[in-house]
């Protein structure tokens, strides 16, 4: 079990992590999400003693990380698949780990052979892929074969194999009654693998939830209709006390109403459809909008604008050059 309490992390005027306080158990797989920069990798470098608390506390089945003797053994973690010195063999890097936890040689075979790496163990760690390093670093975490595992966006890098073979791994090891504790900021990918939800966002708690109630709460369901007799059909609707909202883009949306009800009530009254469909919100819409009052870096979907941009017709510059001393224009020629 991992107890947050009052866990806050202050970087000067930046407050990483805000007040958290919620309990990880074990048996089931938590998800820890919040889009970019809201404070996970900071949380969970807390659990394991990387980062000093500014206030609160933190507690690993009781103890602080610093107070847990052979602490693989106690709890596994993946951090930062990168964070492995390049020039050390795979199997030269694990049994360092194994050697200074107290873990016996035997047991980097074995973890070597879960996560697939036997082949290339003795491969140097610099001339992995993102993917191979990812399961380097879960090697490492299962190493001490400890009850409490914490992955940091474990599916970074994997590719569509690999994620489904951590899936497999994280749901069988909260079987086996551990404690596996995981981030990632895809709540379709949480949506796969965790029994409950951590939600942050900007540092803060937002949600602390099964994640049945959380698709129970989220998951709208509603018809949308495309009809050239729209106030026929208002009319009708409104008459079967059925409520519509138009969605702007020329769609009427009936929330939580049923296809083949509204279907016939529009035959009934002549109304020509052009279409009808159930539309259920994913839950990855409703993550966002749990946190999109704290997500902090907003992105443009359109490109830029291409203010000194290249006339594609003619091949040549223009904006900010048009202005400049002709000596130096530059044309897309060079
Ligand atoms: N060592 C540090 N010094 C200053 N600010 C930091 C430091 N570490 C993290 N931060 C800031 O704290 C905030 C939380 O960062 P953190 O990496 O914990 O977020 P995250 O949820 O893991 O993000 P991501 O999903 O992008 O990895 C960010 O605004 C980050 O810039």
């Amino acid at each position: 079990m991992i107890e947050l309490s009052g866990l806050t992390k202050r970087y000067g005027e930046k407050v990483a992590v805000d007040d958290l306080t919620f309990t990880v158990r074990p048996g089931i797989v938590t998800g820890f999400l919040g889009p970019n920069g809201a404070g996970k990798s900071t949380t969970m470098r807390m659990i394991l003693g990387l980062d000093h608390p500014t206030a609160g506390d933190v507690r690993i089945d009781g103890r602080h990380y610093h107070e847990l003797a052979d602490p693989l053994t106690y709890i596994g973690a993946l951090l930062d698949a990168k964070a492995v010195h390049g020039g050390r063999r795979a199997y030269h890097h694990l049994l360092c780990l194994a050697q200074s936890n107290g873990i016996p040689t035997g047991r980097v075979h074995e973890v070597l052979e879960t996560v697939g790496l036997t082949a290339v163990a003795r491969k140097k760690a610099k001339g992995f892929s993102l993917g191979m390093s990812q399961r380097l670093g879960i090697a490492g975490a299962l190493l001490g074969d400890p009850r409490i595992l914490m992955f940091d966006e474990p599916v970074n890098g994997l590719d569509p194999e690999g994620i489904h073979w951590i899936r497999g791994l994280m749901k069988s090891l909260a079987t086996q009654g551990r404690t596996v504790f995981v981030s990632s900021h895809l709540m379709s990918e949480m949506a796969l693998t965790a029994d409950h939800l951590v939600v942050i966002g900007q540092g803060r708690l937002l949600a602390d939830t099964s994640m049945a109630d959380f698709i129970e709460c989220n998951s709208r369901s509603c018809v949308r209709i495309r009809t050239p007799d729209r106030e026929r059909l208002l009319d009708a609707l409104h008459g079967a006390g059925i409520t519509a909202v138009e969605t702007g883009d020329g769609l009427l949306e009936v929330e939580g109403g049923k296809a083949e009800h509204i279907g016939e009530l529009a035959a009934r009254h002549h109304v020509v459809l052009h279409e009808l469909s159930s539309r259920r919100s994913s839950l990855e819409e409703a993550f966002m909008r749990l946190t999109a009052p704290s997500v902090e870096y907003h992105a443009r979907t359109e490109p830029p604008e291409r203010p000194w941009g290249a006339d594609w017709d003619t091949g040549t510059w223009r904006g900010a050059a048009d202005t400049a001393d002709p000596a130096t224009k530059t044309t897309a020629e060079g």
